[in-house]
């Protein structure tokens, strides 16, 4: 029934409204004026960074066509039970499934409708790891029969490794696949507590067959973790199989909908052909035949892939935090220091602007790495069908050291993000909470970012070293063939505008990360007393050091990787002047704010002296203004649309506070106006004989 207000009411009110309105706030308007103050063409550069008009228009046609399916529907989202999310996340893969062999799409297409439903479910481990095992780890024979029912998701599949008691250490594992030559099986086993397989994704309650890594044993000897192939659950009833022992390992920080699951097994027998056995083999007799030695560590190639997506990722997701805080915090208007003054754009205070502007700069300068990542992942994949393995190593050591930063950058980035939203990026219809708990578990999977460092630093020690006695170095680790000549080396700049220069600002890259790996490498001789000793305990107190070299050369290496990418644009001439110069200043400010981050190894270091400090803060200032008036249309050109965001404050017509209204409606709390808290609790509480009173 409609509300009746009498005419006095309404006068009375007329008034107060007027004044309100005069300054009240226009989000729509704001965001429309933060547009037309572009300095370079949006469209150019949304096309160039998303692959083409017709890609964008693709995924703008997908999502139109998905958020009306009943699996692609959103407005539940922030509102469902773990039980929900996880029937949910089901449905979208399958929903996905069906709309792709319906359309006829391909896996890049895929890729897209994953991306857009952004529901993580028990699939992912599927796509993700089990399928890219069995790519790279099966032989010929082996694909031939797996990978058709894999593909077609008539079996669904996960990576079992991680156990309760071993997630870092592999060679740890306890898990054991003993060769029975009599029967030519393998008797797979959990012999301890601790060896019960804990968090694969899918394996609770949805994968019918695992990758195991378990430890082989044959003729009595220990191989060391292998990968085998093997079903779980009936593909009847779904049930477990005779033997093993499957469940759900409880809710997490995040990445609910995904069922992670504990496994045992109890003498459990495989046949022989179980083993995946593309490298190292097993002969019916029992006969271990070892990979060829340059690929050695050829059963942790999987990880290198993920690990390979996951840096491509992560400027994707830094993107969709900054754009939902870009337009946000331009559009919130908060504080004026005069009466009747329209109060200022969030943005525009320097705290602001001062974080979040770098912020936008290093979602560019991740997605230009994200890009070079996965071409030096498809290349090593080439060489390797070639039978050489020769880039493996510094694949290795370039996908862990930029796995561990760019994830770091990311989930702390997204948090920053959150805050700079104030208290409405604490509401989960911001869209920012969520995608920090699903997002920040990329810091502790595939590798935990500490080892994963340590990984890096290992390598860039050993470059040294070998460098130091004359070998020629490849690759990033080059520059380190002069760590010499960079330990005498001084920062020549001495105008703040210098420091505009790409290669001042490499050299300070370059020569921090030089002189940091002769520090860790005099430091790992000391310890070691000698020679330097990569395990134990010289390698154990030596961990600050090298970790810290290794960000120092995966930041020099994410800021080589954006100057690359955009000399190459310039030099192609495939933008236009006025983006490319967007760009240099987002080069520029991702450059000097990480520098100016970094300044005490510099100045410790003598580098840097304290004026060309204060001339490099000034650079870092300029340059936030300058890409202040760009930065809705810099947010605007990572193409993401509304439906992908699933964020009130991230709306790409800047209408936030409706956003939010609306949004809040779905929840459960509102289905009734009395709220369910009324019958259950408060009605028969409150209603107490002499309850008033006692108030
Ligand atoms: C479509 C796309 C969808 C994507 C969706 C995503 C969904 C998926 C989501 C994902 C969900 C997540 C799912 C999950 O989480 S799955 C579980 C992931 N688990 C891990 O990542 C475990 C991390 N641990 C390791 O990787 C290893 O054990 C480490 C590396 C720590 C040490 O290992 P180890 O103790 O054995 O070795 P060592 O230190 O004695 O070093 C010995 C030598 O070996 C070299 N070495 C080491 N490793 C490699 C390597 N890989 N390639 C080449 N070389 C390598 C090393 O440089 C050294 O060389 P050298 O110095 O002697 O020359
Ligand atoms: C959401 C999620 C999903 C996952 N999915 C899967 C999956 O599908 N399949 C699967 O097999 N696994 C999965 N994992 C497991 C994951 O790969 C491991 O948790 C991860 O590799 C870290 O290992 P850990 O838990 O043993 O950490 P630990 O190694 O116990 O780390 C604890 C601490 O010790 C430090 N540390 C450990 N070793 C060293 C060292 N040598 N030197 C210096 N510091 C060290 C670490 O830096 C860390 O601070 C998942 C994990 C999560 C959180």
């Amino acid at each position: 029934m409609a509300h009746f207000v009498d005419a006095r009411t309404r006068v009375l009110q007329e008034e107060s409204t007027k004044a309100v309105l005069s300054n009240c706030s226009d989000p729509k308007a704001d965001l429309a004026a933060e547009r037309a103050r572009a300095t370079f063409d949006v469209g150019e550069l949304l096309h160039y960074l998303n692959g083409g008009r017709e890609k964008v228009e693709r995924k703008a046609h997908f999502a139109e066509l998905i958020s009306r399916t009943e699996w692609g529907n959103k407005s539940e989202r922030y509102f469902q039970t773990r039980e929900e999310q996880y029937v949910h996340g089901l449905k979208v893969a399958f929903g996905i499934w069906d709309f792709m062999k319906e359309k006829r799409l391909g896996i890049s297409d895929g890729r897209v409708l994953r991306s857009l439903v952004n529901a993580p479910g028990g699939l992912e481990l599927h796509i993700g790891m089990f399928i890219p095992s069995l790519i790279s780890h099966a032989n010929p024979e082996q694909q031939a029969k797996w990978l058709p029912k894999a593909q077609s998701l008539e079996i669904i599949g996960t990576y079992a490794q991680t156990e309760l008691g071993h997630g870092t250490f592999v060679r740890g594992l306890e898990t054991t696949a003993t060769y029975d030559s009599d029967r030519q099986e393998f008797i797979v086993h959990s012999p301890t507590l601790t060896s019960t397989k804990w968090w694969p994704g899918g394996l609770g309650k949805t994968a019918t067959h695992i990758i195991l890594m378990a430890r082989l044993f044959t003729k009595g000897k220990d191989y060391g973790p292998h990968a085998f192939i093997m079903q779980i659950r009936s593909l009847e009833d779904h049930k477990p199989l005779t033997g093993i022992t499957i469940g759900d390992i409880g809710p997490k920080f995040g990445f609910n909908g995904v069922d992670n699951g504990f496994l045992r097994l109890e003498y459990v027998r495989i046949p022989r052909e179980a083993m995946l056995m593309r490298f190292a083999k097993i002969t019916p007799e029992g006969d271990y035949v070892p990979p060829p030695p340059a690929n050695a560590k050829a059963s942790y190639a999987t990880m290198m892939y993920v690990r390979s997506t996951i840096v491509q990722d992560a400027g994707k997701f830094l993107s969709m935090a900054v754009t939902i805080a870009t337009r946000y915090t331009s559009v919130r208007r908060q504080t004026t220091s005069s009466k009747g003054q329209r109060e200022t754009q969030v943005l525009d205070y320097q705290s602001v602007a001062g974080s979040l502007l770098p912020l936008l700069a290093t979602a560019y300068a991740l997605h230009f790495t994200g890009k070079v990542m996965m071409q030096m992942y498809t290349d090593f994949e080439r060489s390797r069908d070639r039978g050489d393995f020769s880039n493996l190593p510094e694949l290795h050591a370039f996908s862990s050291g930029l796995k561990a930063m760019c994830t770091t950058i990311t989930s702390e980035g997204i948090e920053k993000s959150r805050l700079l939203c104030g208290g409405h990026g604490y509401s989960r219809l911001s869209g920012l909470p969520d995608m920090y708990t699903s997002y920040v578990q990329n810091s502790t999977w595939e590798g935990d970012n500490n080892v994963m460092f340590l990984q890096t630093g290992r390598y860039l020690i050993k470059s040294l070293l070998g460098a130091m006695t004359g070998k020629t170095l490849s690759g990033y680790a080059k520059y380190l063939e002069n760590a010499q000549f960079e330990m005498k080396e001084r920062c020549n700049v001495s105008t703040e505008v210098q420091w505009l220069d790409p290669a001042a600002q490499l050299a300070a890259f370059r020569n921090r990360a030089a002189r940091l790996c002769v520090d860790a490498a005099e430091q790992l001789k000391q310890e070691s007393g000698g020679n330097p000793v990569f395990e134990g305990e010289p390698w154990d107190n030596s961990n600050v050091i090298v970790i810290k070299l290794a960000v120092a050369h995966s930041q020099y290496v994410i800021y080589k990787n954006f100057m690359d990418s955009l000399q190459g644009i310039r030099s192609r001439g495939e933008l236009q002047p006025n983006t490319v110069r967007a760009l240099a200043d987002l080069q520029g400010l991702f450059g000097l704010t990480v520098l100016e981050r970094e300044v005490g190894d510099m100045l410790e270091s003598g580098y840097l002296s304290a004026r060309q400090v204060k001339l490099l803060r000034a650079q870092q200032r300029a340059l936030v203004k300058a890409v202040r008036p760009n930065a809705v249309p810099l947010v605007d050109a990572f193409g993401f649309l509304d439906y992908e965001l699933s964020s009130a404050l991230g709306r790409s017509d800047g209408d936030v506070y409706r956003g939010l209204l609306e949004m809040a409606q779905a929840s459960p709390l509102n289905r009734t106006e009395e709220g369910p808290g009324w019958k259950a609790v408060l009605e028969a509480q409150m209603k107490k004989p002499g309850s008033r009173s006692r108030l």
